[in-house]
């Protein structure tokens, strides 16, 4: 049972988690330490937590949880210096940065499965900074990724997931690298573009200065984020930088691409290049938070018969495998249906399909 939970860093995020742990369970006592002394008064000030520590490390013999919420590169560092304090035995340490490969690297090196680490990154967030921006709800109904090494057990990532159950947040598992270039796709690439759209406004300023009082709808929606801590994401660039030099070279040859069409007038192309990123840009999830879809799906091919489902959903039960949302997207007019079968983690997903290798001979396939 976790009593006593230590966040480092209490800004937007590490504010958030401690609202939320303290608006589900207010019995957990929360310690925060934050190098702003300004931010770790206002985080007491505000009843994010409980106490203030006075030093990066104070006791931590009774913490059974802590949380990293600095910027990456600070995290990188705790995580070093962690290694040689005295820890309660089976404290999980966890952090929240936006990448996943250079910490958790950083943590099986230095903690060497001595201390328990499940990395951990909440998608959700906002352009402002600091405890004041904190909100108990930011990652309501947003996908926060666990990036958890051989190193700890399901009961490990349970107990984590159990604290941050006031996050309301749906939790889904991949792979450091996995991880890193998703979020290099459609998170930091992105913050690269509103910056760079911000500087060509600027640079054409001078000849134009109304750019800056045209500026309205479109381009404040799309350049939003270059709002963000400066800080935060030369951290984030520099943690993440082989897949952002391939979405460069991607994002170049796309540019060349529509300026070509451009250039040659090719008006049908233009047509289509944009339908085609209206209808993939409709079509993404709407009530979600987080960018990140769930991608677990398995397909089954399944005879179209009363209580199939309740069959395959039976031979996941005996095995223990938790689904998070099943359908039949299509009854062919043969004999054959297809179920669709959601995972929260890739790794489930393998285990459904030796289970259902096992007891049954239907086909299973991934889309
Ligand atoms: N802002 C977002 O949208 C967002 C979303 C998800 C994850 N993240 C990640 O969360 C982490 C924190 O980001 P944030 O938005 O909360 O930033 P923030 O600036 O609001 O908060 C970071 C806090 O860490 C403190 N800090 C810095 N170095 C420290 C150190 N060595 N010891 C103790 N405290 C220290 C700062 O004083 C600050 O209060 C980052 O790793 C970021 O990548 C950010
Ligand atoms: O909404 C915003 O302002 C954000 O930038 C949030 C955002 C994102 O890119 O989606 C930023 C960084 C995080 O690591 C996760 C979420």
């Amino acid at each position: 049972m976790v009593k006593k939970v230590y966040i480092i860093g209490l800004g937007l995020i590490g504010g958030s988690i401690a609202l939320s742990i303290k608006q589900k369970d207010p019995s957990i006592h929360i310690l925060g330490f934050d190098i702003n002394e300004d931010q770790a008064n206002l985080a007491k000030r505000i009843g994010a937590i409980d106490e203030i520590a006075t030093k990066l490390f104070p006791d931590l013999s009774s913490v059974d949880m802590i949380f990293l919420s600095t910027p990456v590169q600070q995290t990188t560092q705790i995580i070093e210096q962690l290694k040689s304090e005295q820890l309660k035995k089976d404290v999980i340490v966890t952090d929240v940065g936006s990448t996943k490969v250079k910490i958790v690297e950083c943590a099986n090196q230095h903690l060497n499965g001595k201390i328990k680490f499940i990395g951990g990154h909440p998608m959700a967030g906002s352009h402002k900074s600091g405890i004041l921006a904190a909100k108990p709800h930011l990652f309501e109904n947003a996908f926060y990724i666990l990036t958890p090494s051989q190193y700890v057990t399901q009961n490990d990532v349970d107990l984590l997931k159990s604290v941050l159950e006031g996050t309301k947040a749906n939790f889904i598992e991949m792979t450091p690298n996995e991880h890193d270039e998703v979020t290099g796709v459609i998170s930091h690439f992105p913050h690269i573009v509103a910056a760079s759209l911000v500087y060509q406004a600027k640079n054409h300023e001078e000849q134009f200065p109304l750019v800056k009082r045209l500026a309205a709808g479109g381009f404040r929606d799309i350049t939003r984020i270059a709002s963000s801590s400066p800080s935060m994401w030369r951290d984030i660039l520099l943690h993440n930088k082989e897949p952002l030099l391939h979405l460069f070279d991607e994002w170049i040859s796309e540019m060349e691409r529509v300026k070509a069409f451009v250039a040659n007038e090719e008006a049908d192309n233009l047509f289509s290049y944009f339908q085609y990123a209206k209808n993939y840009r409709d079509g993404l999830p709407e009530k979600q938070k987080g960018a990140i879809p769930s991608f677990y799906d398995l397909f089954v091919d399944v005879p179209d018969y009363p209580g199939v489902i309740s069959e395959i959903t039976g031979y996941l039960a005996k095995e223990k495998i938790s689904l998070t949302n099943i359908r039949i997207i299509e009854t062919r007019e043969e004999i054959y249906g297809v179920l669709r079968l959601s995972f929260q983690t890739e790794r489930d997903r393998e285990l459904a399909i030796d289970c259902i290798n096992k007891y049954c001979a239907y086909e299973t396939f991934i889309m």
